[in-house]
């Protein structure tokens, strides 16, 4: 298995004189200040920043300390196997790359470095609608490697539809709908810095190569940029979708199809009744709403209510392998995870998301054993216990 999480640490115990092993921090709770260092402030106020005060944020992370591991001891757990499957999707862990779009903000290389990354790790990445890099190209350099395509959703069916086209011809095996987001919330880093990547020409690459999108433009980008760039922005911007105009993306896409930004129950329940092949449990990383539930707090309740109907997912929070493993046990079936690995990136490029991810899964592979689990199947909420 490529990257094996348990070989990475001996690496680093064995050989690691800790300063020529990690490019970077181990701890991924402490990365983020090891990249505020590191970053221009612009980039690093985006990453790292969230709506309002920070208030979800927060609840994301504290929702994650109200639940406690107990350990198991004398089981056979000496050799793990965390490979799995989720929606016909083979990953070497329980792990995808979150979908983050503008990722040439944080390093040239963006999207390729996080693709070439994923594909070495055997782990599936999620590319965004905004990304820095085509969805041909990002495909290109994830070459073997699974990959998903995140769809926000534009208010125009023609571009919809051409996107939908490209990522299938791409090989992207998945569609993720980003619900959550159909304008930016209150976000006083950004507006403090005057800093909104789209307004700069960044996550339009998937526009300014896309047929219909060009089709629809009074004038190519290269003649007027700027109004380019408004018409793709305004294309995602508005609440104008209801739950039952979702058969329009089962026309246009034969995968599977999964809803992003599901926090409440009964949303997911109108998923499953609208036979969505799965949801992620998300707030967007408290991006979206201040002083919401933290995204962890809900996981319980929507998988005792749909987890027999459709997969679910989970993100917003995680920071540790005794975050993963805690979001399996409330029966996530796999997380995506967020900002550690854009930091990992910022720090150092495709070495850096490799190291971030691997020291992530490392750890998870050690909580899983010490704690007497073999592999992820056999965590349950009984692993566990709410404080
Ligand atoms: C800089 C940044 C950009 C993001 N861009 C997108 C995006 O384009 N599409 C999307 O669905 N989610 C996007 N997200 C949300 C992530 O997919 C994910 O839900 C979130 O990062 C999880 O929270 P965490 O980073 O705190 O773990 C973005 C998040 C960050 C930090
Ligand atoms: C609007 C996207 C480009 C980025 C996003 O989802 C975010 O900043 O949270």
């Amino acid at each position: 298995m490529p990257g094996q999480p348990a070989q990475y640490q001996n690496e680093i115990y064995l050989h690691g004189l800790a300063d020529q092993v990690p490019p970077f921090t181990t701890d991924a709770t402490l990365v983020e200040s090891v990249a505020r260092e590191r970053m221009a402030p612009g980039p690093f106020g985006y990453v790292s920043g969230g709506a309002g005060c920070g208030d979800t944020m927060r609840a994301n992370r504290a929702a994650f300390g109200r639940w406690r591991i107990v350990p198991r001891m004398l089981t056979d757990a000496t050799t793990r196997d965390v490979a799995t499957t989720v929606l016909g999707t083979p990953m070497a862990a329980p792990v995808l790359l979150a979908p983050v779009g503008v990722q040439s903000i944080v390093h040239p290389d963006g999207e390729l470095a996080t693709a070439r990354a994923a594909a070495a790790l055997g782990v599936p990445m999620v590319l965004s609608t905004a990304s820095s890099y085509p969805l041909e190209e990002v495909a290109d350099a994830n070459g073997a490697g699974q990959r998903w395509f995140q769809l926000y959703w534009p208010n125009e069916p023609e571009v919809c539809a051409s996107l939908l086209h490209r990522a299938k011809l791409a090989g992207y095996s998945a569609l993720v709908v980003t619900l959550d987001t159909w304008t930016l919330a209150w976000r006083p880093r950004d507006l403090d810095q005057a800093y909104l990547p789209f307004l700069r020409g960044t996550g339009v690459a998937n526009a300014f190569t896309d047929p219909a999108f060009l089709a629809g433009l009074a004038k190519p980008p290269e003649e007027d940029q700027a109004m380019a760039v408004l018409r793709w922005v305004s294309m995602f911007t508005g609440q104008d979708k209801r739950w039952d105009q979702l058969p329009f993306l089962r026309e246009h896409w034969d995968g599977p199809i999964v809803l992003k930004g599901i926090q409440h129950v009964d949303d997911a329940r109108r998923a499953a009744d609208a036979g969505m092949d799965g949801i992620v449990v998300s707030n967007h990383g408290g991006r979206q709403v201040d002083g919401a539930i933290g995204a962890l707090e809900v996981l319980p309740e929507i998988v005792s209510a749909v987890g027999d109907r459709l997969t679910v997912l989970f993100d917003s929070g995680v920071r540790t392998g005794a975050d993963l493993l805690k979001a399996l046990a409330l029966g996530a079936s796999a997380v995506l995870l967020g900002r550690p690995y854009v930091y990992g990136l910022a720090l150092a490029g495709e070495d850096g998301v490799r190291h971030a991810v691997r020291s992530l899964l490392a750890e998870f592979d050690l909580t899983l054993g010490l704690s007497g689990h073999r592999t992820p199947a056999d965590l349950t909420p009984e692993s566990l216990r709410h404080a």
